[in-house]
């Protein structure tokens, strides 16, 4: 059996790394354009109603745009912008946030592929409200760092082009705490009230940390820090492509990079207790060109297709 697949922003940093983990797979046939309609609505249009699955990898109100064109009932819709990720119409393409999420995917016509911040936040404050060690009015915080390649080609541009000189090392920013993947940390994190986010970015091209803070003592029950690692631990015992490390590796390390899961499709996380116990730091380790777009783009692919799910996510992408 042979699919089509469209991928509408194939020239993108998301679309290319896409187009790169699906060429080659005899189960998929791309449709393309050539470079110079690639915007163009009608071919587009076309694609977008012919592919058996388009994936957007455009910006949100091309992404909207793109959904509006798809008049076949039968074409089914990844979009890795944000357009969609809290419309429950759509389903949320992170296949381990709960037990029924990858049936889910495969089942829906209309999927959101989270955002990168969010992979790291949500993999983190989802299994402990589900276990109830987190109440749903719980008050977050979430702390940030990603490569550049996380702003797409404007930021890289700024990053690598003529102007690289200027681009500053590192930088907060989202200081507003309004930065737009923080809807979608509160409604799939399970929160009521929406988490502080401080996002940054570094001069380095890709990978990510996402830090989540817990004051122990001041949760329900005051959970030991083996506790929490239980509850991560047990909920992706299992899993391909998300693992927990262990407490005791934890406590050995002194430092975490963010680099070191680039060109894959992993997620690491992170429990980082203090020797009272009475407080915890959980990390999440990512590629936010891999597990948190591309790589959890042909992650929910396969899901939606019925193919194995290491299918294109086998090797390392160059970073
Ligand atoms: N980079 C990342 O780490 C992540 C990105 N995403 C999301 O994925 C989506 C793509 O991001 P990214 O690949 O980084 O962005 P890029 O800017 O690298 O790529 C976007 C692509 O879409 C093209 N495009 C823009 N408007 C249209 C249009 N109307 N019709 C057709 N093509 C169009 C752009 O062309 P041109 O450059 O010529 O304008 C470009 O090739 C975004 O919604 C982003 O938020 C999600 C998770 C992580
Ligand atoms: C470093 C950087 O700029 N990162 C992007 C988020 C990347 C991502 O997850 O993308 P989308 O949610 O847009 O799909 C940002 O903060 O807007």
């Amino acid at each position: 059996m042979t699919y089509t697949v469209f991928i509408d922003g194939e020239a993108g940093t998301t679309g290319l790394q896409i187009r790169e983990r699906l060429a080659g797979r005899p189960e998929i046939q791309l449709l393309s354009l050539p470079d110079d309609r690639r915007k163009d609505r009608e071919a587009r249009a076309e694609l977008l109603n012919r592919a058996d699955v388009a994936i957007l990898c455009l910006p949100d109100e091309a992404a909207r745009e793109a959904v509006e064109l798809v008049e076949n009932t039968d074409a089914r819709v990844l979009d890795a912008s944000s357009a969609h990720r809290v419309n429950p119409d759509w389903a949320y393409g992170f296949p381990e946030m709960v037990e029924e999420q990858a049936e889910r995917i495969a089942n829906a016509a209309r999927v959101s592929n989270p955002g990168c911040y969010p992979t790291g936040a949500v993999s983190l404050i989802r299994p402990l409200m589900e276990a109830g060690v987190l109440s749903s009015d719980a008050a977050m915080n979430v702390h940030a760092v990603s490569g550049y390649s996380g702003g797409g080609r404007k930021l890289i541009e700024s990053y690598e082009g003529p102007e690289a000189a200027s681009a500053p090392p590192y930088k907060l920013y989202g200081l507003s705490l309004e930065h737009k993947h923080v809807g979608e940390m509160r409604v799939h994190g399970g929160l009521s009230h929406q988490p502080i986010f401080v996002p940054s970015v570094g001069r380095f091209r890709q990978g990510m940390i996402v830090q989540v803070p817990l004051h122990l003592w001041a949760l329900p029950g005051r959970p030991a820090p083996q506790d929490i690692h239980d509850v991560l631990a047990t909920h992706y015992r299992g899993q391909r492509f998300v693992h927990v490390a262990g407490l005791s590796e934890s406590r050995g390390l002194k430092e975490l990079q963010a680099e070191t899961l680039n060109g894959t499709n992993d997620l690491r996380l992170y429990v980082f207790p203090n020797e009272a116990g009475d407080e915890v730091l959980l990390c999440a380790v990512l590629d936010n060109l891999g597990k948190g777009a591309s790589g959890a783009a042909v992650q929910n692919l396969n899901l939606m297709l019925g193919l194995p799910q290491e299918a294109g996510l086998e090797s390392r992408l160059a970073a």
